[in-house]
């Protein structure tokens, strides 16, 4: 028999990007929608590098969610910081007493917004990771080199040896999060890996292959980073998202971009999910037929490893057909959601 319906307890986006002012305004309301909380990444121009910046994004969100008529009690942003050569233990130490969620790590010039990032992991920023590992901090990882000479399609597989594993060696105790994994070496580095590692996969990985890019012309909406990649590894990762571990959990990594700044010469790297996330993931479960996954993987496995408490709200999404629309409003310009136009299987109801 398949279910008309599916309730949840109230899941969370483990990675967003909400950014700043009007864009903000836009975007916030499609998170609140669905997520009772959300990890929200720090790479604005300038970067979120300490806790006072973070604290005052924070505000900003706040009053953002006024604006636009989202309850306080509703929705929670759950603050990070943005890992630099500088960040020094005592930030980290601040971070942890202020409630800061964790800390990205951006290898330099990995991706939007990311020439403020690292150069050197382990030589530069020893102080601030055993302080993170002592005090329990998570190591949120934009997981690529950024060395020209390797390939885009392989640059999250070379990050695991060249990165992740000394990395983990270095620091075992260290909560390390592998933010949106796209391929097959990243879900099994996350799956079989000792100690308190976890990854999180977004939607586009789970329902796309590399060939959306190109289907039937060049398609810049389709384009994030990592980027999509063969349909082996969309496979791999979808297994890895329905098998029920708990080290795989929910980040959208929802990433708006203006449309002309993504349809351009050089057009930006992010796909705006926030609108339809869970109608997409919902789609992309059940097709897998592990829709009785979807709960552990985007309500349960995300707070237990950041040992925050479950929601006890829930989200009820119901087997009827949503077409996501062609645009939305975005300040002065307008974004284009991933797969506009289509038609998914499920759509969350609104609340009473
Ligand atoms: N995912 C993306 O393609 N873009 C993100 C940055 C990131 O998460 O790498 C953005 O901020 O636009
Ligand atoms: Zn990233
Ligand atoms: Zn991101």
């Amino acid at each position: 028999m398949t279910s008309t319906s599916l309730t949840l307890t109230r899941p969370d986006d483990w990675h967003l990007h909400l950014r700043d002012g009007a864009a903000l305004d836009a975007v916030i309301g499609d998170t609140a929608r669905q997520f009772a909380r959300a990890i929200v990444m720090p790479n604005l121009r300038p970067p979120v590098t300490t806790t006072a910046q973070a604290l005052a994004y924070r505000e900003r969100i706040e009053a953002s969610m006024a604006r636009v008529g989202i309850d306080a009690q509703a929705f929670t942003p759950l603050m990070t910081l943005y890992l630099t050569d500088n960040t020094s233990a005592e930030e980290i130490t601040r971070a942890r007493e202020a409630g800061i969620a964790g800390v990205k790590l951006y290898p330099a010039g990995a991706t939007t917004n990311s020439d403020a990032g690292v150069t050197d992991l382990l030589g530069r920023c020893a102080g601030a990771l055993a302080e993170m590992e002592r005090v329990g901090m998570p190591l949120l990882t934009h997981g690529e080199v950024t060395d020209s000479a390797i390939d885009v399609f392989d640059r999250e597989a070379v990050f695991i040896d060249r990165v992740m594993r000394p990395l983990r060696r270095a620091f075992p105790a260290l909560k390390v999060v592998f933010e949106h994994i796209t391929t097959r070496e990243g879900a099994q580095y996350v799956r079989d890996a000792e100690g308190p590692v976890a990854a999180t996969i977004t939607p586009q990985h789970l329902l796309y292959n590399r060939g959306a890019l190109f289907t039937g012309g060049m398609r810049p909406h389709w384009y994030c980073l990592p980027v999509l990649k063969r349909e082996t590894h969309r496979v791999a990762l979808l297994e890895a998202a329905t098998s029920g571990s708990p080290r795989f959990f929910l980040g959208t990594d929802s990433a708006p971009h203006a449309r002309h700044l993504k349809e351009h010469a050089c057009g930006c790297a992010g796909c705006y999910t926030a609108l339809h996330a869970m109608e997409l993931y919902a789609t992309a479960f059940d097709k897998a037929g592990k829709l009785d996954k979807l709960e552990g993987f985007a309500s349960h496995h995300g707070p237990d490893f950041y040992g925050l408490p479950r929601n006890t709200a829930t989200l009820t999404l119901l087997r009827e057909p949503f077409q996501i629309p062609e645009t939305v409003p975005y300040g002065d310009s307008e974004l284009v959601p991933l797969a506009a136009g289509e038609t998914l299987d499920w759509r969350v109801k609104a609340d009473a």
